[in-house]
């Protein structure tokens, strides 16, 4: 009986969240895209997490995406649904959380969900509603100019509410910090008076032990992967470095980065500054015109590919300039040609032997496991919080499959590229 459903609104994401699963001793399915009526889940899986590429898209397409997904996780017995969203709560006024998470309750038959992104591993906290990331106020970090979805307030109550048409109310720490039955009264108490989202604070994984242990009959919690933590006690599940082992690949070493946040952007110019020549700018401007950029960076690659340190080709670069590039493109078109030229680099360096490929970056991610044709992801150990190795199957890639890592845009110590090969070796 699958313990666990799962709907994550990117590809990354789900990953992240379920890394953590994995790491708490579930063993977990990932699929990219909603499986086909037909497709069962294995025997003996306690979560499937289900990758959807539903973030920035219009909210009434992502809210019809999340309910095929949920139709397809309650067709195989999910006992509770999971809606993971971005640790620094990506969205706009218009959505996608607010949405999606109102879609999902009123299938499920539910008037009530808790919403905690919090991940303290990666300096995701919640304080009396206002996300920090590490020191700083949501709003007064990189997510502040980020290229799809600035997030210009830290105040999740005040960013959700114009997304739902449900009150939202807050479980403050003061709360929190009591545990597991204070919560729970407290969960109980917003939901009398007509609370349908309440975002809960946290700061430490002692408090996301406790919110999973009072969020254990609850049948949707909408949160980031750091609330994951705390589910799989739910079940009586321990730790197993088992549930991490993934098969042997052997091949070439290669990081795709369509980031550009700000963590990427300093992992990059870490990598620069320690492989000079093995790193490929791509100049979005010039794709617009038609340029060959997509052959050239393969051209470029494919003699570098023997070595042992990765290529990296990226177009990972600082918010002024994605904003000039913006300025003459529009936002969604400089996305989309990014994310289609990093993807086709993608399929043109598997099918040249690329083994073990590091892609940062959500949207990029999704866009990359699509144009590979990979449907399943099956998880391994965390290079660094909520950024496993993965194996996949791809056309591109056969008999054997290759390693993926998909890195959140602000996931990952500044040397992530290089440590994601060494912790492979
Ligand atoms: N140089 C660039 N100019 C304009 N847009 C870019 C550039 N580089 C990347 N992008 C776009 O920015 C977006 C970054 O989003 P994503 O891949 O989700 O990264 P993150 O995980 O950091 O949010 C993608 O749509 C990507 O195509
Ligand atoms: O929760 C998180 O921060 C990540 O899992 C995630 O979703 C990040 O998204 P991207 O930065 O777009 O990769």
């Amino acid at each position: 009986m699958l313990k666990l459903g799962c709907i994550a609104d990117d590809f990354t994401g789900a990953t992240d969240l379920a890394s953590n699963l994995v790491r708490q001793g579930m063993r977990v399915v990932q699929t990219l895209g909603v499986p086909t009526a037909s497709v069962g889940v294995d025997a003996d899986a306690d979560a499937v997490v289900i990758a959807l590429k539903s973030r920035t898209i219009a909210p009434q397409d992502a809210v019809a995406q999340s309910l095929a997904a949920l139709a397809w996780l309650r067709q195989q017995g999910a006992g509770q649904i999971y809606f993971k969203v971005c640790s620094t709560f990506d969205s706009t006024p218009q959505g996608n959380i607010g949405p999606v998470a109102d879609a999902l309750m009123c299938a499920l038959g539910t008037d009530f969900a808790p919403v905690c992104p919090a991940f303290p591993e990666n300096l995701r906290t919640v304080y009396k509603g206002y996300l920090y990331t590490g020191d700083v106020l949501l709003s007064e970090g990189s997510m502040r100019d980020h290229p799809l979805t600035p997030m210009r307030d830290a105040n999740l109550v005040r960013v959700l509410q114009p997304q739902t048409t449900r009150r939202v109310g807050l479980v403050p720490f003061d709360v929190v910090s009591q545990g597991t039955e204070a919560i729970d009264e407290r969960l109980r108490a917003l939901r009398e008076r007509g609370v349908g989202l309440a975002i809960v604070d946290a700061l430490s994984n002692a408090d996301l032990w406790a919110m999973g242990r009072a969020f254990a009959d609850l049948p949707l919690i909408v949160a980031g992967s750091g609330v994951a933590i705390g589910l799989p006690q739910n079940h009586g599940m321990q730790p197993s470095p088992e549930a991490e082992r993934l098969p042997q690949v052997h091949g070439h070493r290669a990081v795709i980065s369509g980031s550009c946040s700000s963590a990427s952007n300093a992992q990059v110019a870490d990598f620069v500054k320690r492989h000079p020549g093995r790193n490929f700018p791509i100049d979005a401007l010039a794709l617009a015109t038609g340029a060959s950029v997509v052959d050239d960076a393969v051209a470029w690659a494919r003699p570098l590919l023997s070595s042992s340190t990765p290529v990296l080709i990226h177009a990972t670069t600082t918010p002024d300039a994605v904003q000039r590039v913006q300025e003459q493109l529009g936002v969604a078109r400089a996305g989309h040609l990014v994310e289609q030229a990093l993807a086709a680099i993608a399929v043109q360096l598997v099918q040249a032997g690329v083994r073990q490929l590091v892609v940062a970056g959500g949207e990029t991610s999704g866009a990359c496991v699509q144009a590979l044709g990979i449907t399943r992801l099956q998880i391994g150990a965390p290079i660094d919080p909520g950024v496993p190795w993965c194996h996949a199957h791809s056309p591109a890639a056969e008999p054997g499959g290759v390693r993926v890592a998909l890195k959140s845009g602000n996931f990952g110590t500044v040397d992530f590229f290089d440590k994601a090969f060494r912790s492979e070796a």
